[in-house]
């Protein structure tokens, strides 16, 4: 089994779980009388980079990365240091994160928020919405093309966005297909769990000009922004260059000035 399979084995595990707890017609009603979506696009299209900052304790390839003990204290210091959304990892037995992290991020910041899971079903999109998610990660290589269409017409029902993380050229070709308006590339390997950072550098030039381009992992500074930026990143997503640095905010902040420093490369559309 990849690394990706067996991750999504074990979500599928707690979701029954959560699923007998709350049965999906009870979570959709709860869900649709949360109080509505933030809008994110309009949040990621401020001038310059954009900085999207995760609330990340744990990774499968590192371990552990972070003692987060108040995740919500390190959601306003992303918020205080300009980043455009905050993604909250849910995901608990690889990534150590909880919906209850999610919550308490919610309750604490104004800003947009990303559930970044591995999304299979519908029942994580309507729960998304419920714990107050904005926008929803949809990961192409964990997906049949017929559910991530499904998937992202969900998202979008709802009022959210999603962020359609893609990895090669074939992924790139079904995110388009899907009319995935917001793309990640995620330079680590799913398979080897290894960072190759020119994997957007090769993705990137082949999407269309209107598509809102992410580039995902392996951002430790603001060299590496300059560098995505350059290759035509209108946003960058980092976890652990924040929440290993020692001062995440200071960390966000190098970021932010960064990528809103006139020398900084724009992408042009
Ligand atoms: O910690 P990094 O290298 O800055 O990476 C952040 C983010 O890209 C990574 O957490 C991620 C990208 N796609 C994912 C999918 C699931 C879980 C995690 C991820």
């Amino acid at each position: 089994m990849s690394v990706l399979e067996d991750i999504v084995a074990g979500v599928r595990e707690d979701l029954a779980v959560r699923e007998s707890a709350l049965p999906f017609d009870e979570l959709k009603i709860r869900a649709a009388a949360a109080p509505g979506p933030r809008d994110v696009m309009s949040a990621l299209r401020e001038s310059g980079i954009g900085v999207i900052a995760e609330v990340k304790r744990r990774s499968p390839s590192k371990g552990d990365l972070a003692d987060i003990p108040d995740p919500a204290a390190l959601a306003q210091d992303y918020e205080a240091g300009g980043a455009r959304v905050i993604s909250v990892l849910t995901e608990q037995r690889r990534f150590g994160g909880s919906l209850a992290d999610l919550d308490a991020v919610r309750a604490a910041v104004d800003i947009p928020i990303l559930r970044k899971d591995f999304v299979v079903s519908p029942y994580q999109v309507h729960e998304a919405r419920l714990h107050g998610a904005d926008m929803v990660l949809l990961i192409v290589a964990a997906l049949e093309q017929n559910a991530l269409v499904a998937l992202l017409d969900r998202v979008e029902s709802l009022g959210m966005t999603a962020l359609v993380e893609i990895h090669n050229a074939e992924e790139a070709d079904r995110a388009l297909e899907a009319g995935a308006k917001v793309i990640g590339v995620n330079a680590r390997n799913l398979h080897t769990l290894e960072v190759d950072r020119d994997v957007f550098s090769r993705l990137a030039p082949g999407l269309p000009m209107d598509v809102y381009k992410v580039a995902e992992s392996g951002v430790r500074g603001p060299g590496d922004l300059m560098s995505y930026a350059g290759h035509g990143a209108d946003a960058v997503l980092v976890g652990e260059g924040l929440v290993a640095s020692g001062d995440p905010k200071g960390a966000l902040v190098k970021l932010v000035t960064a990528g809103s420093h006139p020398a900084c490369p724009r992408p042009s559309r």
